[in-house]
């Protein structure tokens, strides 16, 4: 198993408990739709799988090893998307991409291949060539995922990619999600769009105040819970939910 998630918990100050007892695998090969309302803890868990939060308890295995012992190996297994636009302003999404393959060990000719591929590939070429602060919201987002994917790790995180991306673009950039897990990564996507990630992801996690409350492939899903739709079965989990707070689950 390429990522092993046991037990894993996070409080951050103030008495948030972010994640609570996470259990979940996830092998190469694999695209993870991971759902949860706003504040469900959903970066929280990319961010300590990425090494960028230290977790309050339990464990992360990547390849066996452990990750949390040595934050190192997980940045280099990782590639990672954030929320937040990458700031591209005074570069071009080509600058951007093929400097981001190179410092993660591309060579220059395998840079300069893949960042030209994945420009192509997603439809924005047209615009590879204007400075950052010109680009729209879209093409942005859309660049930042290239800078994910131009040199990936074993495991590439994506949190919310499809924000911002028109239908067209969006059917593309979930052709190069599933390109990923071909060459044998394990991708783990974070999106609102339930509808459009049911008919993409290979499996689905849903997170709910920390919890993990529901993991397991679109169809095991629907035939356990009497063949809803996975949007039908997701608002069932989740909401609505009064007693819920949108800072989360406070520790008790
Ligand atoms: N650095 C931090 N310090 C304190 N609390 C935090 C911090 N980061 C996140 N939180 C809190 O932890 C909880 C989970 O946040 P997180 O960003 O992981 O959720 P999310 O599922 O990614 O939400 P969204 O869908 O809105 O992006 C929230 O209550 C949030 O306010």
């Amino acid at each position: 198993m390429l990522l092993r998630i046991h037990r894993l918990t996070k409080d951050y100050r103030r008495g948030v408990r972010a994640n609570d007892g996470i259990e979940l695998s996830v092998d190469e090969g694999q695209v993870l739709g991971l759902f949860g309302h706003n504040g469900a803890g959903k970066t929280t868990l990319l961010n300590q799988v990425t090494g960028l939060v230290k977790p309050t308890s339990g464990t992360i295995h990547i390849d066996g090893a452990d990750a949390v012992a040595d934050p190192a190996l997980a940045r280099r297994s990782c590639s990672l998307q954030p929320q937040a636009h990458a700031p591209l302003d005074g570069v071009t999404p080509r600058q951007a991409i093929d400097t981001m393959a190179r410092i993660r060990g591309a060579d220059r000719r395998r840079a300069r291949e893949r960042t030209g591929a994945l420009l192509d590939a997603l439809d924005i070429g047209a615009w590879a060539d204007t400075p950052g602060q010109k680009l729209s919201g879209g093409v942005r987002r859309l660049t930042a995922f290239c800078m994910a994917a131009a040199e990936p790790g074993r495991i590439v995180m994506l949190d919310e990619p499809t924000n911002d991306v028109d239908p067209v673009r969006r059917r593309l950039l979930w052709e190069q999600i599933a390109a990923l897990a071909a060459d044998g990564s394990a991708v783990l996507v974070v999106t609102h769009n339930v509808v459009e990630a049911e008919r993409r992801v290979t499996r689905l996690a849903v997170l709910h105040h920390g919890r993990l409350v529901a993991d397991g492939t679109p169809a095991q899903l629907r035939h356990d819970h009497a063949d809803q739709s996975i949007e039908e079965i997701y608002i069932d989990l989740v909401g609505p939910d009064p007693a819920g707070t949108e800072e989360g689950a406070r520790v008790a």
